[in-house]
């Protein structure tokens, strides 16, 4: 055992630790008391936390705080943990202290035995120190809640909105090629009046830019730090420029837009932010789920189904059932939104918790917060390139069913009345007419007045037909 550990030491005592480890004492003893879930932060987090000791360290150094020489070190480990070179020395599970001061002390740890090292010196012999040197100024009250919102905030920016354009641009170019192809609408799963499939897709289109926006308004209140507070949100031990200072390195280094808290109390009490930046997530999952649904509806059959468009082949659909081709993308969309709604609960709840003057929700709030932001920039990004790109429409059969349609009638209201057209109607179903074949029966209309008042096409559009402009 003495040949594959080492022993490092915190204030509780000894710890043996694998010796090819960076992390140090308390890292070991959080592995040890948090077997849990087995579930530890993602990439983007383990960075936002090496992007907070770095800021810190230069803060530090620029204010004659740390040592140049330790700072410089301390900048060198974090830079490689920033890059990711360091993932795996991140093992504690999410489910530990709600202050993620094991997570804290972990990056602590890390950086500064890679620091050390980097110095020429033994990992454990703590010429870089993790909490007078990595720490220093610093409390898990401040750091954890500030590389959450460094971690949401860069998710948000550099996944989530350009996934999100990258579908919208999908549903763009779809909603330009089926300009011509006009359809039955549908209220109720009942057919109603025509439109084309290039309407539905704008309103798709929208829906999606819509929920852009509603992302990109989370910037405000997540790019603010709570960096400074320490403890309890006094900034006791901390200098009086060091969170001004740090927010600048941060801004600097991510390219995200990030300042001092308003409030440092509120920053570290509270993670309000967090839940209203999840909500637009959640809502933007809510309107995939809808355009999903949508489209295995339309694409439904290919014999017995509405069959309006045509899905991509993305694979044999099933194990049994030869030829068979299922809507799979979309599938995985309505799941991808199963578990953000899921989460939504866990981040909702969590940050209306909290005793006092610290929230204790942090790690399962940034877990939970940075899943969604993942899970909806893969969605939107193979949802619109390998499902909504390669959509095409049965232009002929829209056409031909929107013929059939009962609410075709719609537009004979302001000619002959409601209740004669409901007549027509009627009756164009029972003996399986069409509108138009009984309108032109019963003499209601001429054969002129009906190319004109039953015109598909111009029931697509605002206004109303047969009238003289
Ligand atoms: O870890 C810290 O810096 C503080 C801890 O979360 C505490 O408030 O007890």
């Amino acid at each position: 055992m003495s040949e594959d550990y080492r022993v490092e030491r915190d204030s509780l005592g000894e710890m043996q630790v694998p010796s090819d480890a960076y992390w140090g004492a308390q890292t070991q003893r959080a592995i040890q008391n948090f077997p849990i879930s087995g579930i530890t932060f993602s990439r983007r987090f383990v960075r936002g936390l090496g992007v907070v000791k770095k800021a810190a360290a230069q803060a530090n150094r620029d204010l004659g705080l740390v040592d140049d020489d330790v700072a410089e070190a301390i900048v060198e480990a974090a830079d490689e943990v920033i890059a990711g070179e360091h993932d795996d020395q991140f093992p504690v599970d999410i489910f530990q202290t709600g202050s993620g001061t094991s997570s804290n002390m972990n990056a602590n740890e890390v950086i500064a035995n890679r620091a050390a090292e980097l110095m020429g010196s033994e990992i454990g012999d703590r010429v870089v120190h993790p909490n007078d040197h990595v720490n220093y100024g610093q409390s898990s009250n401040d750091v954890i809640p500030t590389a959450m919102h460094v971690a949401s905030l860069e998710a948000v920016e550099k996944d989530v909105i350009p996934a999100l354009d990258t579908l919208r641009e999908a549903l763009e170019e779809k909603e330009e090629e089926f300009d011509d192809v006009v359809k039955t609408g549908r209220t109720h799963l009942q057919d109603a009046t025509p439109v084309t499939l290039g309407q539905e897709f704008g309103g798709y289109r929208t829906q999606v830019a819509k929920g852009l926006a509603r992302v990109d308004g989370v910037r405000d209140h997540l790019g603010e730090l709570a960096l400074g507070g320490t403890a309890t949100g006094t900034g006791l031990n901390t200098h009086e420029e060091f969170p001004g200072r740090a927010a600048e390195y941060i801004t600097k280094e991510t390219g995200v837009q990030f300042r001092e808290a308003d409030n440092h109390f509120e920053a570290q009490a509270a993670h309000d932010a967090m839940s209203e930046a999840h909500g637009a997530l959640r809502t933007v999952a809510g309107s995939l789920n809808k355009i999903a649904n949508d489209l295995r509806l339309l694409a439904s059959g290919p014999r017995n189904g509405l069959g309006e468009i045509e899905q991509p082949e993305n694979q044999p659909g099933s194990s049994i059932m030869p030829g068979k081709i299922n809507p799979v993308v979309a599938e995985a969309v309505n799941q991808v939104h199963k578990q953000v709604v899921g989460n939504d609960a866990a981040v909702s709840a969590g940050a209306a918790e909290g005793q006092i003057d610290l929230n204790l929700y942090k790690p399962v709030l940034a877990h939970n917060f940075l899943e969604s932001a993942e899970l909806i920039s893969n969605a939107s990004q193979v949802f619109g390139e390998r499902f909504v790109r390669k959509l095409e429409a049965n232009e002929e059969y829209c056409e031909s069913r929107v013929e059939q349609s009962m609410a075709m009638a719609t537009s004979l209201n302001v000619h002959i009345g409601y209740d004669k057209a409901s007549e027509v109607a009627k009756t164009a179903l029972k003996e399986d007419k069409t509108v138009r074949e009984v309108v032109l029966e019963k003499g209601y209309l001429t054969e002129e007045e009906a190319d004109e008042v039953l015109d598909a096409r111009k029931m697509t559009e605002r206004g109303i037909l047969g009238q003289d402009d």
